[in-house]
């Protein structure tokens, strides 16, 4: 179906945002009445560019607080359409939004409104358009589009019809299977906007919280179902009032904008993206620096085995269990240890790599020879590099042969990577949660709030449905100024209590852990002594699933440049991270470390 979105989706000026639409490949736009108001052009130049663009121009909108109202009122409200009617005109738009009247309504009558409607209907069709009566969620007296739909069919006016939003729908529990009533033909415009479950007023939530299909609560897929399911042939349109989209890099969000309206018609089977399954495990994780020894004395104080030296690049790989660790020095001048990227094992690299093209996923660059396996690749919105490959029948892919001089894996205590955390920039999360859902099929868990020492750090995990992928993502409000942007990796570990202590032989620096908080376990789990001092002596922190036998042990490593460490160790089907032991990490990551 034809793709648009609302300029007010997007950050800029209006020029600014109709070539960010049309660079990211979008058909048409809605017209957001304040960014045309705001803008140097006249409402023809406008049309020009956008037809230069190739973008349709789509609707004109919002005229609001027009029906429902005393006859001196409307005269005026009258004349107010007729003016906003001439623009639209004049930028060769055929239909306006009127949404429901929140401000001056009086007359609670269907009757009123309709008979107002009509003659709004006839104004608009003297000046060529139609008007699309759309319910806001806080609307005075219409406030429900089964409301909005009977007034129109009230109006019986060829030149009025509704304007469905998802939004007012779905935000209000309004079932949207009423949609079905209405003729497709009266059904002139489809706003598509996705929203975190919050309990706050609407009209906020509206304004500030709207996300893109795929990234929240609502069934978005289900809404359209219904609204194709009634006939409805016009464009699937994005109106996404969010504070974030609103501040950062239109290109970027239109881009974002786009994948989830081809994640949506994809879900729906209308344009289909190229199908890849989710993947089947971790492969690697890669650490760049310009100088990496830091992390192999980590490494190896954790009992990581010196997998080699790759054979033209320097690079050189560590293992344990199926857990490698690639640290990459090449072309890292003046950087710190980071996680720059993640390999992923997955059914069919080749499938793989269509879906993250399809959804239009940029592909990373890496300077590769011949002789090399190549791999599958992606950026991911915060810059993190996403490679695969076809998952291999002995579990280790070809690329590990490509390194020299390894000492052969023994058995140890770590097993595998449980889980990468990658804290996000606050522009990228959400954009994030899209990215890996829909190129790579991971489903997100419910948001939580994690209270850090500089405030709320909200954290969402990512994952696969058996838990072999798990990509919690974590947004810290104050993150790049105290430091705690750093990402972890989280090993799967047997013996945990052996593993930290042989760790502290070695000399490994732990993330120290605050007496009370062993007092708080032993209060809140009820943990038997002894098992509370060896956690009290190697600072292990403790978790329990609630009602179950499931628990949880891990410890952290002190951060070294921008990563560190987890070793985590579930029991009895533990599924969780700890999650409310992350003040304690957060806090303690910003006083000392102790050895
Ligand atoms: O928040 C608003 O006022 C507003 C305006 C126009 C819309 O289409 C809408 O859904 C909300
Ligand atoms: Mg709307």
């Amino acid at each position: 179906m034809k793709t648009s979105i609302a300029t007010v989706s997007l950050s800029g000026s209006l020029v600014e945002k109709l070539h960010a639409c049309a660079a990211a490949g979008f058909d048409g736009v809605e017209v957001f009445e304040p960014d045309l108001i705001a803008c140097e052009h006249s409402p023809e130049e406008i049309r020009a560019l956008a037809a230069r663009l190739g973008l349709t121009l789509d609707l004109y909108q919002p005229l609001r607080d027009l029906e429902g109202v005393a006859d001196d009122v409307f005269a005026d409200n009258l004349r107010r359409a007729a003016a906003t009617f001439a623009t639209a005109g004049r930028l060769g738009i055929d239909t306006v939004l009127v949404c429901s009247n929140v401000a001056t309504a009086t007359i609670d009558d269907d009757a009123v409104s309709a008979a107002q409607l009509r003659q709004i209907g006839d104004v608009a069709a003297d000046h060529g358009v139609r008007i699309a009566f759309e319910a806001l969620a806080w609307g005075r007296f219409v406030d429900d589009y089964r409301r909005a739909w009977r007034i129109v069919e009230l109006a019986d006016h060829p030149a009025v019809g509704v304007c469905l939003d998802s939004f007012h729908v779905l935000s209000r529990g309004h079932d949207p299977a009423d949609i079905e009533q209405i003729p497709g033909a009266k059904i002139f415009y489809l706003q598509l906007a996705d929203a975190p479950a919050l309990q706050m007023d609407v009209l906020s939530w509206s304004r500030h919280h709207r996300l893109f299909p795929g990234e929240g609560a609502f069934d978005l897929a289900g809404f359209v179902r219904h609204v194709l399911a009634a006939g409805y042939v016009g464009p699937l349109s994005l109106e996404v009032f969010n504070d974030t989209f609103r501040q950062t890099d239109p290109g970027r969000t239109a881009v974002h904008a786009l994948r989830s309206l081809l994640w949506l018609q994809d879900a729906l089977h209308l344009a289909p993206v190229a199908d890849a399954k989710p993947p089947n495990g971790f492969d690697f994780v890669e650490i760049k620096a310009e100088d990496t020894s830091e992390v192999e004395v980590l490494l190896g104080q954790l009992g990581f085995i010196p997998g080699g030296r790759h054979r033209s690049k320097p690079v050189t790989l560590w293992q344990a269990g199926s857990a490698r660790v690639v640290l990459n020095e090449q072309q890292a001048r003046d950087e710190v240890p980071h996680v720059a990227a993640i390999g992923l094992q997955v059914p069919d690299a080749d499938a793989t790599s269509r879906r993250a093209a399809d959804l239009m996923a940029p592909a990373a660059y890496r300077r590769t020879y011949a002789s090399e396996q190549p791999f599958g690749s992606a950026v991911a919105p915060d810059g993190t590099e996403l490679f695969w490959v076809t998952q291999p029948p002995t579990g280790t892919a070809d690329w590990v042969s490509e390194f020299r001089d390894g000492v052969p894996a023994a058995g140890g205590p770590v097993h595998a990577v449980d889980h990468v955390n990658l804290t996000q920039p606050w522009q990228t999360t959400e954009d994030a949660v899209l990215f890996f859902t829909s190129v790579f099929g991971l489903s997100a868990d419910d948001p939580t709030e994690v209270p850090g020492p500089t405030g709320l750090v909200r954290s969402q995990v990512l994952r696969t449905a058996d838990g072999a992928v798990r990509i919690p993502l974590n947004v810290a409000p104050l993150a790049v100024a105290d430091g705690s942007l750093a990402q972890h990796i989280a090993f799967a570990c047997d013996d945990i209590v052996a593993l930290a202590r042989t760790a502290r032989d070695a000399g490994l620096e732990f993330l120290s852990v605050p007496d009370n908080y062993y007092d708080y376990v032993a209060g809140r789990f009820g943990v038997d002594d002894d098992t509370v001092a060896a956690l009290r002596e190697l600072d292990l922190l403790y978790d329990r699933s609630p009602g179950s036998q499931g628990h949880f042990i891990h410890f952290y490593t002190r951060t070294v440049g921008s990563v560190f460490f987890e070793f985590v160790q579930r029991f009895d089907h533990y599924d969780g991270y700890g999650v409310d032991n992350a003040p304690v990490r957060l806090a303690a990551q910003r006083s000392r470390t102790r050895s």
